[in-house]
């Protein structure tokens, strides 16, 4: 089958490990800079280039989108659609996860745990607002943030205020939620591909810091989800439409809360502390998706020869 991997570094152990899982089992692959491809749109013509050179017959591809190009990346990926190319992540599930207040309210309105979280515009409604989430610690993150940058913990109503106050003056979307104390500065990653969740691994803050990613300094270890977290997770993923995702929970008194659903989950923290192939695991699934016809999301797939 011909694979293609939308990576801007094709350096990247996320993107190499892809490679290699693709080429172990016999697929053509090639990595492709999302910003380097380029696309012309004409009623029921789709095309793409890449570097002077058409693109065309790719089966199936696999986004791997960084947060500074969703814009582009999607829009890409989108054009891939249309030209009968399958995704596990569909451009429009990846777009719908990188806005955490929209992501929060698709899930939320499924039933799935979440730290309460408000989100208002007006500095006139800044205290009402604030007290809608009952007392402090807060916990303040941009909407788009990622890697733990952007995420503030305010112990005290004032800085939870003022805090509130500078990113509105930045006119930054941001949310804010309560502080779920219980989870001691852990979370748990949930690899999910398909209908399962293939690996997981809990992160742990580490001193003097609440938020446990690991570009943070979090330390990860391997855990066993119980049935709940495990349900959690393929919900959230189901529920935003992707194949992919890491879905990060945290445990609390009411059970597991959704944090957010990543669509470009890393793969090296991740595979290092389980020894999981979850590269494998991705080009698996991809693979099948190509195969099965029913839940291919292009109508147009079928202009593609079988693999
Ligand atoms: N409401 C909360 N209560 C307790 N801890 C929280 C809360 N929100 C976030 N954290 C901690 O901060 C970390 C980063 O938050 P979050 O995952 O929302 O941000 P992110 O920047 O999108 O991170 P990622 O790199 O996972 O995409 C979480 O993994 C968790 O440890
Ligand atoms: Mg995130
Ligand atoms: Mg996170």
């Amino acid at each position: 089958m011909k694979l293609a991997i939308l990576s801007r570094n094709a350096k990247l152990y996320s993107t190499q490990r892809l490679v290699e899982a693709a080429r172990e089992r016999r697929h053509t692959v090639r990595v492709l800079d999302p910003l380097r491809c380029y696309l012309s749109i004409a009623p029921g013509k789709f095309h793409m280039r890449y570097k002077g050179k058409e693109l065309s017959g790719i089966h199936a591809v696999i986004p791997r989108i960084g947060a500074s190009v969703s814009f582009y990346g999607t829009a890409v990926l989108r054009q891939f659609e249309l030209m009968g190319s399958y995704s596990p992540n569909p451009s429009d599930a990846i777009l719908r996860s990188r806005d955490k207040l929209r992501c929060h309210q698709m899930l939320a309105g499924e039933g799935l745990g979440l730290p309460l979280t408000v989100f208002g515009d007006n500095p006139d409604d800044t205290t009402d607002l604030l007290g809608m989430l009952g007392k402090p610690p807060h916990v303040i993150k941009l909407n788009e943030g990622t890697q733990g940058a952007g995420v503030i913990l305010a112990e005290t109503a004032s800085a939870s205020r003022s805090v509130t106050e500078a990113f509105r003056g930045l006119y930054a979307n941001f949310l804010v939620q309560e502080f779920v104390s219980e989870a001691k500065g852990a979370d748990l990653r949930c690899f999910v591909v398909g209908d399962q969740v293939v690996a997981a691994m809990r992160r742990q803050a580490g001193e003097g810091e609440f938020r446990s990613n690991l570009h943070r300094g979090g330390t990860a270890t391997a855990v066993a989800l119980d049935e709940a977290e495990t349900a959690t997770a393929l919900r959230a993923a189901r529920v935003m439409g992707l194949g992919v995702a890491g879905v990060d929970l945290l445990k609390s008194k009411k059970g597991p809360l959704v944090l957010e659903v990543n669509s470009s989950p890393g793969l090296e923290g991740i595979e290092g502390a389980t020894g999981v192939d979850v590269a494998g695991a991705i080009i698996d699934y991809t693979v099948a998706g190509v195969r099965r016809p029913a839940r291919a999301p292009s109508r147009r797939r079928s202009a593609l020869t079988k693999a």
